[in-house]
């Protein structure tokens, strides 16, 4: 007989960085605005390059991006930047996936994390690691909703009135990093029907039949959506035990 012998699991990162920040309207994108002494994209690379966990990060720029040479420099340890951002965040992953054909496996486990997430800690990448375990379904850090949640409906003025309220029970908002097997995750974006309504990786899995493992993020962890946003993640930032 034989002795099977089985590989232990591979770790990546994929970074979607292709954005425009239309609602930052800033004035360029928002992934290089400088928070807490570095360009958000950095603060997200380097939570990556800090974890003993990660073998290598991968980060998805515009095909016509000039600022990312002076962000990443070239012989950064651990980090490939790949041209090929595409028109939506899904695009610009699945694009990313792809450009990494033959270079990854399909078990190796790819993290997908948004640049605009300056807060991630090695500490939650390794929390998103031991949470998901070996589920083939994947997971994905979330937060427990807190406030009471409203439906709203246009007033006659133009403003918007409640015209319900959402029970909360069950419903979590989505982080990232977002992880799971290299093949399901290619399949799951590569099969999704609208690019526009995938604003998670995890939302093409779940049309596959697939249920990932919610594990709770932080706070510190927030998107950087909004101008007001900034200041939020530089108060995080600046305190590295939150
Ligand atoms: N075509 C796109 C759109 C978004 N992203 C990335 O996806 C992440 C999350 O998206 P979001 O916050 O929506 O970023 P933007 O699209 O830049 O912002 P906005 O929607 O306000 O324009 C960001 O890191 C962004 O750079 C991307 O790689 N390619
Ligand atoms: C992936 C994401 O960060 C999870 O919260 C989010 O879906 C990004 O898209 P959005 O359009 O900014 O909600």
């Amino acid at each position: 007989m034989t002795a099977t012998t089985q590989q232990p699991p591979r770790y990546f990162a994929l970074l979607p960085a292709a954005g425009v920040g239309a609602r930052m309207a800033a004035n360029g994108p928002k992934q290089y605005l400088t928070v807490g002494g570095k360009p958000m994209l950095r603060h997200a690379v380097d939570a990556f390059r800090a974890s003993a966990l990660v073998t290598h990060t991968y980060v998805v720029v515009s095909p016509d991006d000039g600022v990312i040479d002076s962000v990443l420099p070239s012989n950064l340890d651990g980090v490939t930047v790949l041209r090929v951002g595409g028109a939506t965040r899904m695009d610009s992953v699945l694009n990313g996936l792809r450009a990494l054909t033959g270079v990854l496996d399909q078990y190796d486990l790819v993290m997908v994390h948004d640049a605009a997430r300056p807060g991630l800690t090695p500490a939650l990448i390794a929390k998103l690691i031991d949470g998901v375990g070996d589920d083939p379904a994947g997971g994905l850090l979330a937060m427990p909703v807190v406030d009471t949640i409203k439906r709203s409906a246009p007033a006659t003025d133009g403003s918007r009135t409640s015209a319900a309220t959402v029970p909360r029970d069950g419903l979590w908002a989505a982080q990232t990093p977002q992880m799971f097997s290299y093949g399901l995750l290619l399949r799951a974006l590569g099969s999704a029907p609208d690019a526009n309504a995938i604003t998670d990786d995890a939302s093409a899995v779940e049309m596959l039949g697939h249920a990932p493992r919610l594990i709770e993020g932080h706070p510190r962890n927030l998107k950087v959506t909004l101008p007001a946003d900034i200041r939020i993640a530089e108060m995080y930032l600046a305190n590295k035990e939150d």
